[in-house]
């Protein structure tokens, strides 16, 4: 494979071309590296990556809590034992040269932002500082002192952050840049600040030490810049000494979606092939690329030359050696669902993973062989239950899982159905091919009871009997026109033209959004009428979005989707606006009939006409044969939504965390 064919970038050598991009973990402690962050990155180098970009590592005080932090000399030692531990494995290794602008918090770090010109940011709601040109010139030498600072820890290159809306793209984009001076103005000025950076950089690391940037390859931002500026600024970044440039997507602030499910794997690489047509340095293409044969097929095709890889790298550290291997469906790719990792970030918590709980858990012991084989039963096959199943074959248990259902995958198999949800069907896939290597004993349409229990006599039994959806006690709840949000989504009922969705949580939004794409045009039809110019740009968009539903989403809460990490919530909204799904909040569901819905809207009474109302108010454990055999057997667990309703990463995780202690 090309991706596993070495390359230089300036006197660097890299062993293969996958690239692991920097992603702040939260495993700092006042900015110092700890064990935490060592084992994590040695984990990854041990798995093969050819480059770990870490960080970002901030420059001066501007940033976020328990980042790593390089403005100081006193933090090199602690850097140095980082860098050791990815060189003891093989790897090569970066720091990432973060300075946030308009992009950082005061509640945090207790001083104002500063960026090119006071325009608050959306994303923070902050209202920046403008800098002196002083002060500029200040930010470009902390640049290169830090640089000079991750070179005397022995990391093998830096990267500067330029891209995702952070002080370097900042000033080059019209959009927060509105300066009078030398930095500010016509394009030329606004490239300045990022080739003073370069410059500096290149200066104080000398000409044989590798310097990477980081651009957006597309702002995305109305007004802002775009790939062709993006491809000119690079150039003139060559010029100033720098060897390669690392490609992501937008800003922070864009209202295209980066990097959650809903992006299609390698929709970004187009951006990264803008960039390299303009230059002659190595470039490096990203976001959403999670499988090594997508990967090869950027490379190949030319859009650039090497891949990040970085949640890639979260979901599976052995990746790279898995496919030097052949041993391709072994690998776990991440879903891009964003609840362990940035919607960790998003809330102060250290950096996890739905896929893996083993990320950031790489200090413990996780996989010890079992003391004792036993034989173990684990009743259900939902991804709790899977994982507890996989985790205990793993360690050398002689494992059989009975599901119920005629097929793996549990609630996750309804939760794939919704358009921009299909990775989960991934996770399922794959849980269902170890479960296949490590040869545990799968028995579909197997319905767990007490008696069958006895009689299989098990050392163990894992309860992961999942959940089920709850009727709510609502006049007229059992009428025909009446069914469960589950169904309809698992394609067990069908629905009239105008629908209410009783429940605004992710199960009712999704479920709006699946029945919100009936009718529309498909992305082949899409492509075929945009290319042959047969309807204008608004048409399509409407064939695209209008479908033939009328859906109107009920909530008691004042928020619609509540319960949707933080990361994808924006998202899902976003979708169910533009495809004309009405969201009504503050509303309860009083009684059903063969109208409608009545609700009660801050104490007045109003009807919507429905031919169909479908029921998406929660779910209720399914524990009842979990109470019964629990003293009858000397080793019962229970996980996942058994023990509570929650998420797939808790059943995931409590499934692996069973599967360990057996
Ligand atoms: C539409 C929808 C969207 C969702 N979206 C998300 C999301 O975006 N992110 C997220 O993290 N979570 C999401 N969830 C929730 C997530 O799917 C669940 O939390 C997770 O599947 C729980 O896993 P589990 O293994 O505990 O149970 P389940 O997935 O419910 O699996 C339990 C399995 O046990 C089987 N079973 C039950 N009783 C027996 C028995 N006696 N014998 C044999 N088999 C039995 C069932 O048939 C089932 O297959 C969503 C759920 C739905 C319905
Ligand atoms: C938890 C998390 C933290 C991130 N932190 C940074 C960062 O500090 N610097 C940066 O350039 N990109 C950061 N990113 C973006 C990633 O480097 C990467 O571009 C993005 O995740 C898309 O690539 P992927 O689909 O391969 O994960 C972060 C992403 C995540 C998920
Ligand atoms: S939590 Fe989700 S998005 Fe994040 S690395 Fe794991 S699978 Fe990928």
């Amino acid at each position: 494979m090309k991706l596993l064919s070495p390359v230089r970038i300036g006197q660097m050598e890299l062993k293969n071309r996958v690239v692991m991009p920097a992603m702040h973990l939260g495993y700092c402690k006042d900015g110092f590296v700890t064990n935490k962050l060592i084992e994590f990155y040695r984990a990854r180098a041990r798995g093969g990556v050819g480059l770990i970009i870490v960080g970002g590592c901030t420059i001066d005080d501007q940033g976020y809590g328990n980042m790593i932090k390089i403005d100081d000399d006193k933090y090199i030692p602690g850097l140095a034992e980082l860098v050791n531990a990815v060189h003891e494995e093989g790897g090569k290794i970066a720091a990432q040269l973060f300075q946030p602008g308009r992009y950082s918090y005061s509640f945090l770090m207790g001083i104002q932002p500063v960026a090119p010109s006071p325009i608050p940011s959306k994303l923070t709601r902050q209202m920046p500082r403008e800098l002196t040109t002083d002060e500029v010139k200040d930010i470009v030498n902390s640049f290169g002192r830090s640089a000079v600072r991750a070179k005397k820890a022995g990391f093998d290159t830096v990267e500067v952050i330029g891209s995702a809306g952070y002080l370097v793209s900042q000033f080059l984009s019209p959009v927060t840049n509105r300066r009078q001076d030398e930095y500010g103005g016509h394009f030329e000025n606004r490239m300045r600040f990022g080739l003073e950076v370069a410059q500096n950089i290149r200066e104080a690391v000398g000409p044989d030490y590798p310097v990477m940037f980081r651009v957006g390859g597309n702002d995305f931002m109305p007004g802002g810049n775009t790939n062709r500026e993006i491809a000119v600024f690079c150039k003139r970044l060559e010029e100033a000494g720098v060897d390669a440039f690392n490609v992501t997507g937008g800003w922070h602030e864009t209202a295209v979606p980066q990097i959650t499910m809903a992006a299609p794997r390698g929709a970004f690489a187009y951006l990264a092939r803008g960039v390299k047509e303009a230059v002659n340095v190595p470039v490096i293409a990203c976001n959403r690329i999670n499988d090594p044969i997508l990967a090869e097929e950027i490379l190949a095709n030319d859009m650039a030359d090497l891949v990040g890889m970085a949640r890639a790298m979260i979901a599976d550290q052995d990746l790279v050696n898995k496919a030097a291997e052949g041993r391709f469906a072994e690998i776990r790719k991440c879903i891009g669902c964003n609840q362990g990792c940035l919607d960790a970030v998003f809330t102060m918590k250290p950096v996890g993973c739905l896929v893996n709980a083993g990320a950031g858990r790489e200090l413990e012991d996780v996989f010890r062989p079992a003391a004792q084989i036993k034989k173990v039963l684990v009743v259900g096959g939902g991804p709790g239950g899977m994982e507890a199943a996989r985790v205990a074959a793993e360690r050398g248990h002689s494992v059989t899982l009975w599901e119920k259902g005629n097929r793996l995958g549990g609630q996750l198999n309804i939760a794939a159905e919704p358009p921009g949800r299909s990775e989960f069907a991934t996770f399922v896939e794959y849980l269902s091919s170890e479960l296949y290597r490590l040869g545990v004993a799968v028995e579909l349409g197997k319905e767990a009871n007490e008696n069958n229990i006895k009689a299989f006599g098990p050392d163990a039994v894992v309860m992961a009997t999942g959940a089920a959806p709850v009727t709510p006690p609502i006049d007229g709840v059992g009428s025909p026109n009446v069914c469960q949000a589950w169904d309809v989504l698992g394609g067990k009922s069908a629905t009239g033209r105008r629908v209410v969705i009783i429940g605004g949580g992710a199960v009712g939004c999704e479920a709006a959004l699946m029945l919100a794409g009936k009718g529309v045009i498909n992305a082949e039809t899409f492509h075929f009428l945009a290319l042959n110019n047969a309807e204008s740009w608004e048409t399509l968009k409407e064939l695209a979005t209008r479908g033939i539903k009328d859906i109107t989403v009920i909530e008691m809460q004042k928020t619609v989707g509540a319960d949707i990490g933080v990361s994808s919530r924006w998202v899902i909204l976003q979708e169910m606006q533009r495809f004309g799904v009405k969201m009504l909040t503050g509303a309860k569901a009083k009684k059903i009939n063969d109208k409608g819905v009545i609700l009660d809207v801050a104490g007045k009474e109003e009807i919507i006409e429905a031919d169909t109302i479908l029921l998406a108010v929660g779910s209720q454990s399914v524990s009842e044969l979990s109470e019964r055999i629990k003293e009858s057997f000397p080793e019962v667990y229970m996980v996942g939504d058994a023990v509570a309703p929650r998420k797939a990463l808790d059943a995931v995780h409590q499934g692996y965390l069973a599967g360990k202690v057996l």
